[in-house]
C-alpha cells in the first residue's frame, strides 16, 4: 500500500514553490520551504501571507485557516531541513543542469523511502530521475500557475516510477484539492505541449508586425475568451521559463515548428523576463502595465 504523505519539502521559493507551500499548508501538511537565499525565503513568506489574506478577503478561507497554514510552513536556506520529509518537490529554475545538481545534493540528505517530485514544465522525468539514487521513487508533479487558483496538476511517470510512488503522489494531489491529468513522459507533457506553441506563435505575430502587444492580447481575450492574452500570460509565466520550454520542445521533438521566436530570445537576453523582473511584453514599473511594443 502507498505510504501517506504527511510532510513535504519545496526546493525553490519562486512563484511555483511558494504556491505549492501555500496549498499544502492549507491542506494541513507540514511544509519545509528552501531556497538559495534567506531574502528570497522572506519575500516568499510575505507573498504566501498576502495570497492567504486575499483568500480570506474573498471568503474562500477563514482567518483561522490562514493563521494555521502559516504555522505549518518552516523556511530555511540549504537542503538539510528536508531530511525527514516524505515528499520533496523541486521547483527551481527550468534548467536541467541546475535541477540535476539539486538532486545530487538532495539524495545525500533525504531519508531512503522519501519520494522526489519535480515541478518541471517540460524536461524529461526519466532523465531527471536517472540523476538520482531512486528513479523508482521519482515523479513529475506539475502544478499550474497561479497554484492557489488553478485546479489542475499533471502527474508524469518516468520509465522507472513505481506504483507506490504514483499512488502516494496521486493521494497527495487530491489532498491539496487539485484534479489530476496523467501525462506520458514526452517533452512539455500535455498542457505546455499545447499552450506554449500558442504563446510562441503570438510572439511571432508580434515579431512579424501583424499586431502590437495590445491588439494581440485583446484579440485572444475578447475574440477567443482566453482569461489572459497570450503575451500577458507569457509575462505571467516568465519569459525565461517560456523560452526553456520551447527549447525542450524544439530539441526533444526535432521539429522546426517549435523554433523559439527570436524576439522571445531577445527579451530573455535583455533580462526582460516578464512580471518577475518588472518588464517583459509589458512594463510593470508604473501604476498599470504599459506595452513595450
Ligand atoms: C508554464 C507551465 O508550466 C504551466 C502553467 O502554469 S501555464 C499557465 C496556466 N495559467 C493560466 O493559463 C492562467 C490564466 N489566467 C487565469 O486563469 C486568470 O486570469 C487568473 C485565475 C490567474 C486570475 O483570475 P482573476 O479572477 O482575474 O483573479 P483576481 O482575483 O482578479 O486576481 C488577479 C491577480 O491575483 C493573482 N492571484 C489571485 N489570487 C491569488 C492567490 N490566492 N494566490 C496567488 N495569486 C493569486 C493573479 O495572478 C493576479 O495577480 P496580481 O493581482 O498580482 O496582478
Ligand atoms: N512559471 C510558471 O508558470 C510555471 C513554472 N513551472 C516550473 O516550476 C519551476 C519554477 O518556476 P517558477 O517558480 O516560475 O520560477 P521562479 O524564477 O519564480 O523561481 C525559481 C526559484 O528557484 C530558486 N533557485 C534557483 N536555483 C536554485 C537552487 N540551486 N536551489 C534552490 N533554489 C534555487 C530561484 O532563486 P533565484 O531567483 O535567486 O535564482 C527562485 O527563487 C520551473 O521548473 C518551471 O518550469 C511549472 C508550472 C508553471
Amino acid at each position: 500500500m502507498a505510504k501517506e504523505i504527511k510532510s513535504i519539502g519545496v526546493i525553490g521559493s519562486g512563484q511555483m514553490g511558494n504556491g505549492i507551500a501555500h496549498v499544502a499548508a492549507l491542506a494541513g501538511l507540514d511544509v519545509v520551504m528552501t531556497d538559495i537565499s534567506e531574502d528570497r525565503l522572506k519575500s516568499a513568506m510575505a507573498t504566501i501571507n498576502g495570497n492567504l489574506s486575499r483568500q480570506v478577503a474573498k471568503k474562500v478561507i477563514t482567518e483561522a485557516a490562514h493563521q494555521a497554514a502559516l504555522k505549518k510552513i518552516k523556511s530555511a536556506p540549504g537542503l538539510d531541513g528536508l531530511a525527514s520529509c516524505d515528499l520533496v518537490i523541486e521547483t527551481a529554475v527550468e534548467k536541467e543542469e541546475v535541477k540535476r545538481q539539486i538532486f545530487h545534493e538532495l539524495c545525500a540528505v533525504l531519508k531512503p523511502d522519501a519520494i522526489i517530485g519535480s515541478n518541471t514544465s517540460s524536461i524529461s522525468i526519466t532523465r531527471l530521475a536517472a540523476s538520482t539514487d531512486r528513479p523508482e521513487k521519482f515523479i513529475g508533479i506539475h502544478f499550474m500557475n497561479p497554484v492557489p487558483l488553478m485546479e489542475l496538476v499533471e502527474l508524469i511517470r518516468g520509465i522507472a516510477t513505481d506504483d507506490a510512488t504514483f499512488e502516494a503522489s496521486r493521494a497527495f494531489v487530491t489532498k491539496v484539492g487539485k484534479q489530476i491529468a496523467v501525462s506520458e513522459d514526452f517533452p512539455a507533457f500535455i498542457v505546455n505541449r499545447i499552450l506554449l506553441p500558442m504563446i510562441n506563435e503570438a510572439i511571432y505575430t508580434l515579431y512579424e508586425g501583424v499586431g502590437n502587444v495590445q491588439a494581440i492580447d485583446a484579440a485572444m481575450r475578447l475574440g477567443a475568451h482566453h482569461p489572459m492574452g497570450p503575451l500577458e500570460l507569457a509575462d505571467f509565466i516568465g519569459l525565461d521559463t517560456c523560452l526553456s520550454i520551447m527549447q525542450v520542445l524544439h530539441e526533444g521533438l526535432a521539429d522546426s515548428k517549435y523554433r523559439p521566436c527570436p524576439l522571445l530570445v531577445k527579451y530573455v537576453e535583455a533580462g526582460w523576463l516578464g512580471r518577475k523582473s518588472q518588464r517583459g511584453f509589458y512594463d510593470y514599473r508604473g501604476d498599470k502595465p504599459v506595452p513595450t511594443r
